[in-house]
């Protein structure tokens, strides 16, 4: 039996195999193991627009009429000439498209997926590696793992499961180097390709989709690599994977083969001989298999063809002449038949397919997870550190000097120092809230991706990311206050001191965040964060007092945060002191009255606000366009 006989029983095998699920719900899986586990996936006539981003006028079609089934226990191959459409293919079947005008139905064991049962039970393998660069590959795994296992299954299977996936991937050497960023060096480019595909394995999903898993490997290790992927339609998994030039042994490896070419599909069917033939038999000007001067496996000759086809624009042509064939005959059927007869009907796919949550565990777990494994890593890291303490440090050495005992007798002369270095105090967490802006615009590919993997949703990661901000900054916090409390000799509440400083430094946070999640680049985010501060600024009330500020302007004090914390320390301060300012009690002559504890509420209503806005933001404003 050649290699084309072999794939197309394979075929057959899984089409009968799916039609002896038993509709009344009894276990067959022991019967067929594949289809217990992998589901078989239909694509019919999907065809994609989208606008085009050169020119946002023109409507381009990247993908037409694509027809086709995967089938549990199969790993098949999307092949085409790059910008054939490969990705877009993926993209849509893995439910990760974010614009454009999808056509066509998709089935996944004869049911539409929802968004939730793509993000929980398949795996996605993406072409650009998204890794968190101060982590080890053992522990990226294991945080995973963590994530898309269920709760309940022990430590030791988890870390056992990352170990085997650790060994099939190679990794084992690597497993406790750090990651690494394009500036930090860490594991290499195929490490982190591995490590990239690790992920989606750990979670043990069933369906898998890899775009381009071998780009950047060397031929040995992706052929290693596609062996390691291969062995998982052992468990009945079902697997397809866009890859560009195959080695021959790689090509192999596959059961089956779809050729796209300008978003047409152009074959699909049995893998090696079959395949030649086609192309052969439909294309007789095409140079001949195993002439002279021509490629002399069939991988190479069948990308070889495609390229050139790509080029000479007869992508039309070629798909006129698959649609005309008996294998597309054969798709037709095998399709009808998997949308309708042959689909499992097993209470564990029933319940896959209904389900109602996107990942797979629960908030808490999710939010512990993300500290055991983030916040370990960055309250160790001199580079998350530094931007959150450094500053706090420096100002606190600089007013050390400057109002060495200002606030010990408060008097009519030292009253502006007073207000001045509290006015400090105040707007420093609105400046220096530029160090939070990096972590969500830099992270945004990762938190992209491991929302739509189904780590997790984005009020989970907005909340253990503000909940570790917030550990950091109590610290900042409590450095900064004891410092100038007790060298500039403060009067009233320490306690009412340091609150005020740290909730005015959790709303620099969160909007910070909020500002960042609007902000389609750093560089956006980085220029609208201190104009904004600025703004704010002239309605502290130092600047321009409240009394002397243009009545139309007086909506913006009561919206601007940081007025609540200056007022709330000038109170903490004056009130009761009968110091003097220009001929007024200090107090009066900047109009501040009310309490102090009233003025530390307002601002936490203002981090509630930001924080809203900010996971609202983070939720809805979609930056990435794919
Ligand atoms: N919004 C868009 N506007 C214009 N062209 C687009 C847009 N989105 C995708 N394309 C084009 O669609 C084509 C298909 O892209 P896709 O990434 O799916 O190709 P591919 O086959 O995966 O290529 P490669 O092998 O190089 O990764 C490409 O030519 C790409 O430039």
């Amino acid at each position: 039996m050649d290699a084309s006989t072999a794939s197309l029983s394979s075929v057959k095998v899984n089409v009968a195999a799916l039609a002896t699920d038993d509709p009344d719900g009894l276990d067959v899986e022991a019967q067929v193991k594949g289809a217990a586990h992998g589901m078989t996936v239909v694509f019919k006539e999907v065809g994609y627009l989208v606008k085009n981003s050169a020119n946002k006028k023109e409507q381009l079609t990247l993908l037409s009429n694509v027809t086709s089934v995967l089938f549990p226990a199969e790993m098949a191959a999307l092949m085409g000439p790059s910008g054939s459409g490969k990705t877009t293919l993926l993209d849509i079947l893995a439910g990760r498209k974010s614009v454009g005008q999808i056509k066509g139905t998709m089935l996944f064991n004869g049911s539409k997926p929802t968004s939730n049962f793509l993000s929980r039970h398949t795996g996605y393998v993406e072409q650009f590696d998204t890794l968190i660069g101060n982590m080890t590959v053992r522990e990226m795994l294991l945080y995973t793992a963590e994530m898309k296992t269920i709760r309940t299954m022990p430590m030791a299977s988890k870390v056992a499961k990352v170990i085997q996936v650790l060994e099939q991937l190679s990794l084992t050497r690597c497993q406790d180097v750090i990651i690494g960023t394009p500036l930090t060096r860490g594991i290499s480019g195929g490490q982190a390709k591995r490590t990239n595909i690790g992920l989606a394995l750990v979670s043990d999903p069933r369906v898998l989709f890899l775009d381009e898993p071998t780009s950047g490997l060397d031929s040995f290790t992706a052929n290693e690599v596609m062996k390691v992927v291969k062995g998982l339609v052992q468990n009945g998994i079902t697997i397809c994977a866009t890859i560009h030039s195959p080695t021959p042994s790689t090509f192999r490896l596959f059961d089956r083969m779809m050729m796209l070419l300008r978003g047409q599909m152009v074959y699909n069917g049995p893998n090696g001989p079959t395949a030649v033939n086609f192309f052969q038999d439909t294309n007789p000007d095409v140079p001949r298999y195993g002439s002279p001067g021509v490629a002399d496996n069939m991988s190479e000759w069948i990308v070889d063809l495609a390229t050139q086809a790509d080029r000479d624009a007869r992508g039309p042509e070629f798909a006129a002449k698959y649609a005309a064939s008996s294998l597309c005959a054969d798709t037709a059927r095998h399709v009808d038949f998997a949308s309708t007869n042959g689909v499992s009907t097993s209470q564990r796919t029933i319940d896959a397919i209904s389900t109602t949550r996107g990942t797979t565990v629960g908030m808490p777990w999710a939010i512990r997870t993300l500290m055991k494994y983030r916040w370990r890593r960055d309250f160790t890291d001199g580079a998350y550190l530094g931007p959150r303490l450094a500053d706090k440090a420096l100002m606190g050495f600089i007013i050390f000097g400057l109002y060495w005992h200002a606030a010990k007798n408060p008097r009519n002369d030292t009253a502006e120092n007073i207000a001045s270095v509290l006015f400090i105090a105040t707007v420093l967490p609105g400046f220096t809230a530029a160090a939070y802006m990096p972590s969500i615009v830099l992270e945004r590919p990762l938190f992209l991706r491991e929302r739509s993997d189904g780590l997790y949703h984005t009020l989970t990661y907005i909340t253990a990311k503000v909940a570790e901000e917030m550990v950091i900054a109590f610290l900042g916090s409590l450095i900064f206050s004891n410092w100038i409390w007790w060298s500039t000799e403060f009067r009233g509440s320490y306690a009412l001191f340091l609150l005020v400083h740290y909730a005015c430094t959790c709303t620099g946070i969160v909007l910070a965040y909020f500002i960042a999640a609007l902000s389609p680049n750093l560089d956006v985010a980085n220029a609208a964060l201190p104009t904004y501060v600025v703004t704010l600024l002239f309605f502290v009330g130092l600047l321009i007092r409240g009394s002397q500020q243009p009545g139309y302007w007086h909506w913006y004090s009561y919206i601007n945060f940081l007025k609540y914390s200056w007022d709330a320390h000038m109170l903490n301060q004056f009130k009761g002191q009968n110091v003097m300012f220009s001929g007024q009690e200090v107090l009066s002559y900047f109009s501040i009255h009310g309490d102090k504890w009233a003025f530390f509420g307002y601002q936490t209503i203002f981090f509630a606000v930001f924080f809203i806005l900010a996971w609202l933001s983070m939720r809805l404003v979609r930056w990435s366009s794919r």
